[in-house]
């Protein structure tokens, strides 16, 4: 059984290396962190927890069916931490006997052997800002366990300091395409001029990374989906 806190969709993938693609959400309840400026405290925090349904495989996929019709091909699994639940590699085999890819983010704490299966598996570890200690080790093992050609990592910079850990991490694996992320500090769903606010976050993060020669082969994003609809939740 797979705890889950919310599904919905079709909607656009706003971040990472899929940025665009039109996806389904599934998004598990429970995290093994607790970032200071996580978008989705919901699914840990308690403050939802009457919502989180225990599914299994064919529910989820029923309901995926129920709200996106035909209408999708591809599924994103968020969180919370989904590496936590060993449940989702049965959820991994059944979409994709149905013929959709899919995609899923976890913050790397936690190994599942069904992570070599995920299309496109992005590995996002936390910067200092986050107040998260991240065990590099652990995440070292976790990449060497995976078929780099399906992995991807993804960085959240707010300040300086996190923008030196962005940078660490993609020298550390520099293999692997790298995505830094502009944060997004405005966590209500209905905040004045949203979309100002943080384009202007993301033209400086553009501006740390073009004058950084140690920074050539990344990719610089803004989280698309809180560009339109802010921090709303089930979009
Ligand atoms: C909500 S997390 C769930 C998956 C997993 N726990 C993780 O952190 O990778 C999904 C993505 O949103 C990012 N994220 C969370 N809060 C954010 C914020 N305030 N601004 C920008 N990105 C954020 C995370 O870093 C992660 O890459
Ligand atoms: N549209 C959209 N794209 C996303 N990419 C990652 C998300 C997440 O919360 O993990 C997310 C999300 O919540 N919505
Ligand atoms: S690891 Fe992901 S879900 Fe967990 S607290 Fe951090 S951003 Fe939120
Ligand atoms: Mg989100």
């Amino acid at each position: 059984m797979i705890p889950v806190m919310e599904i919905f969709g079709p909607t656009i993938q706003g971040e990472g290396k899929v940025i665009g693609r039109k996806t389904m959400f599934v998004r598990t309840a429970g995290c093994d962190f607790r970032c200071s400026w996580c978008d989705s405290k919901f699914t840990w925090d308690g403050s939802m927890k009457e919502a989180i349904r225990m599914m299994t495989a064919e529910a989820i996929y029923a309901e995926l069916r129920e709200i996106g019709g035909p209408s999708f091909n591809h599924v994103t699994i968020s969180g919370g931490n989904p590496a936590l639940i060993k449940a989702i590699g049965t959820l991994v085999d059944l979409l994709h006997a149905e013929g959709c890819e899919v995609a899923l983010e976890t913050q790397g704490s936690k190994f599942q052997t069904w992570m070599r299966d995920i299309d496109q598996l992005t590995l996002s570890p936390k910067p200092p800002s986050s107040n998260m200690q991240q065990n590099l080790t652990l995440l070292d093992e976790d990449i060497s366990q995976l078929d780099p050609s399906k992995i991807n990592l993804k960085v959240v910079v707010f300040d300086e300091a996190d923008y030196q850990f962005a940078k660490q991490i993609h020298h550390r694996y520099l293999g692997l395409p790298f995505y830094i992320q502009v944060g997004n500090p405005y966590l209500e769903d209905d905040v004045n001029d949203h979309t100002a606010k943080l384009l202007e976050r993301y033209e400086e993060l553009i501006a740390r990374v073009m004058q950084d020669a140690e920074m050539n082969n990344v990719y610089v994003t803004p989280q698309l989906h809180t560009l339109l609809w802010s921090n709303r939740k089930g979009v």
